[in-house]
């Protein structure tokens, strides 16, 4: 297992946030974390990413505590996408980007012409290279967003964790990331919270009140009963006749 996580706690201020949460992705693997508001996800991401240090239980990467890792280890491995990540300093967005790097740079290993490749070919998958001179501050929130993958992605990690990735993008470049996810040769956990999009997950894991409540195969996870249970929904699945593909439609409980 390239991450995983076994009986994580984490509290604030003596207030149990996250309970008891295991779960191991393999490689190559997409899992969709989904759950309602302040269910979790956000935190358990911080957890799996090491910017969070567990209570009790321990997350490993690579098989290894990440406890016992270097900083730098960690981010030549992982590399971590936050919601509304904010970079407040004057920068361009090529110096943004060009931030993903650091886990690879030394004295022994200074800035390259590799180095500018590798920014340049992050920026374009995301469909920013035209904005690489641009003052980070002129950026809308959805150019921002992508900006940021972009940053992840020049880190060349591993395992790329997404908080959210779609938020603030319109449908065009919503579908453009899911698929840049679905197709990157990385190891990803990502929240989501359209559930529509989680389907093309390979699996889901369920946040609810701090507790992985349910892990598996999209539409073995998301049954009518969780539907109701967690998230407080009526679903009815429909059928697209252009493509036989399902999709669930969502009402107001009764
Ligand atoms: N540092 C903190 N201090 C106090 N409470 C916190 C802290 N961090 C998170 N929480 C609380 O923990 C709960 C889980 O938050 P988290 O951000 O993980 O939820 P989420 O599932 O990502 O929610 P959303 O879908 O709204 O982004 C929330 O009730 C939140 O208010």
């Amino acid at each position: 297992m390239i991450l995983s996580a076994e009986a994580l706690h984490w509290s604030a201020r003596g207030v149990p946030i996250l309970r008891d949460v295991s779960l191991a992705v393999a490689q190559g693997e997409t899992l969709g974390l989904i759950g309602p508001n302040g269910s979790g996800k956000s935190t358990l991401m911080r957890l799996l990413a090491g910017v969070l240090r567990p209570d009790a239980g321990t997350v490993r990467l690579g098989g290894r505590p990440m406890a016992a890792m270097r900083r730098r280890e960690v981010a030549q491995l992982l590399a971590l996408v936050e919601q509304q990540a904010e970079t407040a300093d004057r920068v361009t967005v090529r110096d943004a980007v060009e931030l993903g790097r650091t886990p690879w740079l030394s004295m022994l290993r200074p800035w390259s012409a590799a180095d500018d490749a590798i920014v340049a070919e992050a920026l374009a998958v995301v469909e920013m290279a035209g904005f690489a001179a641009r003052d980070w501050a002129t950026l809308s929130g959805g150019e921002r967003q992508r900006a940021h993958i972009a940053r992840a992605l020049a880190q060349q990690p591993r395992v790329l964790l997404l908080d959210e990735p779609t938020n603030h993008l319109d449908i065009h470049h919503q579908l453009s990331i899911l698929r840049l996810v679905e197709t990157l040769p990385v190891t990803t956990v990502v929240a989501l919270h359209d559930l529509n999009q989680a389907l093309n997950c390979d699996r889901l894991g369920v946040m609810h009140r701090g507790r992985l409540v349910a892990l598996g195969r999209p539409w073995e996870v998301l049954t009518t009963a969780l539907l109701r249970d967690v998230f407080g929904v009526r679903a009815a699945v429909l059928t697209d006749p252009t493509d036989g593909a399902r999709v669930i439609r969502f009402h107001a409980a009764d």
